[in-house]
């Protein structure tokens, strides 16, 4: 028996899911305590070792999640929006700590993770590394620093498989330079441009994304005025800096109170 607490890797053979049993081998903190996939999945019900290719672990892969929830103290989850919205509500149910990585969750996806979260801990960012975090800071800062003289625009690329655009980090990063203007990004967000668009609006926040390769994750965010830009650039080439972030979200909530918290809590870089 151990008293490291207990997570649940849900999605387990995903990009995301596989670096989180990886890393949570080598973790004196935390065990993974249960494996989750889709129901259908190849990998349901045989040995998670095994399915990774190594040797049996003794840790069955399973598709009953409110079963290896209510084993657990944490919940990590980098699935899809639907997957995610149920497993906040057995999440919530089990009262683990739910920490969300999954982007793409749409107003109804967020307000029932918000109802959930009445319940139990939630911590729940686009982007868990320290970089992309501080970078929202920064991104925050300039913005407020300048006027809409300056046009501001957000690029992100990613690899060929991402479903998603934008890119999670790239809405917090659009949220962060919102915030810094003092305006609502629903009412400035231009997503990609495409045929006679008219010219640019003055204060508009735009977004691209480019899709390619192996491409972990690269974002920019672009003040350019007449005669000078400024550009704010992060670049992930290791997921195990997502995994490591997910895996400190979940030992930090351990001792909060229930309600919705993101990485900037985890991190400590105020809101
Ligand atoms: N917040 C962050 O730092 C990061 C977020 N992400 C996000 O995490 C999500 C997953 O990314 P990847 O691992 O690259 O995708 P992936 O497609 O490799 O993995 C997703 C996994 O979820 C599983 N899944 C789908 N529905 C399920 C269900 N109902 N029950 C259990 N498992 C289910 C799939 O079978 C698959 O194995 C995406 O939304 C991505 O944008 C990815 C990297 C970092
Ligand atoms: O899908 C990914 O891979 C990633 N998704 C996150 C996002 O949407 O921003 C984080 C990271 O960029 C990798």
């Amino acid at each position: 028996m151990t008293d490291k607490p207990g997570v649940v890797v849900t999605g387990v053979s995903g990009r995301m899911g596989q670096m989180l049993v990886r890393e949570l081998e080598t973790s004196d903190r935390l065990r993974l305590a249960a494996a989750v996939e889709r129901t259908g999945h190849a990998w349901v019900g045989r040995d998670l070792g095994a399915c990774m290719g190594g040797q049996d672990s003794g840790v069955m892969v399973t598709d009953d999640a409110l079963e290896a929830f209510s084993k657990a103290q944490a919940v990590i989850d980098f699935t899809t929006p639907a997957a995610t919205v149920a497993f906040a509500e057995l999440a919530a149910q089990a009262r683990a700590v739910h920490v969300i990585g999954t982007t793409g969750l749409d107003e109804s996806d967020l307000a029932r993770i918000a109802a959930a979260a009445r319940h139990a801990v939630v911590v729940r960012a686009g982007n868990m590394s320290l970089g992309v975090n501080l970078l929202t800071r920064v991104t925050r800062q300039v913005a407020a620093a300048l006027d809409e003289d300056w046009d501001i625009e957000i690029v992100e690329s990613h690899h060929n498989q991402k479903v998603d655009a934008p890119s999670g980090t790239a809405l917090m990063l659009g949220e962060a330079a919102a915030a810094g203007r003092g305006v609502d990004l629903a009412e400035v967000s231009d997503r990609g441009r495409d045929g006679i668009t008219g010219k640019r609006a003055r204060g508009h926040i735009g977004f691209h994304a480019l899709r390619g390769g192996d491409v972990v994750g690269e974002h920019e965010v672009i003040f350019a005025a007449a005669g000078e830009r400024i550009f704010l650039k992060h670049v992930a080439s290791d997921r195990g800096l997502f995994a490591r972030g997910a895996l400190k979200a979940a030992l930090w909530g351990q001792d909060k109170a229930p309600g919705e918290y993101d990485m900037l809590d985890v991190l400590g870089l105020g809101n």
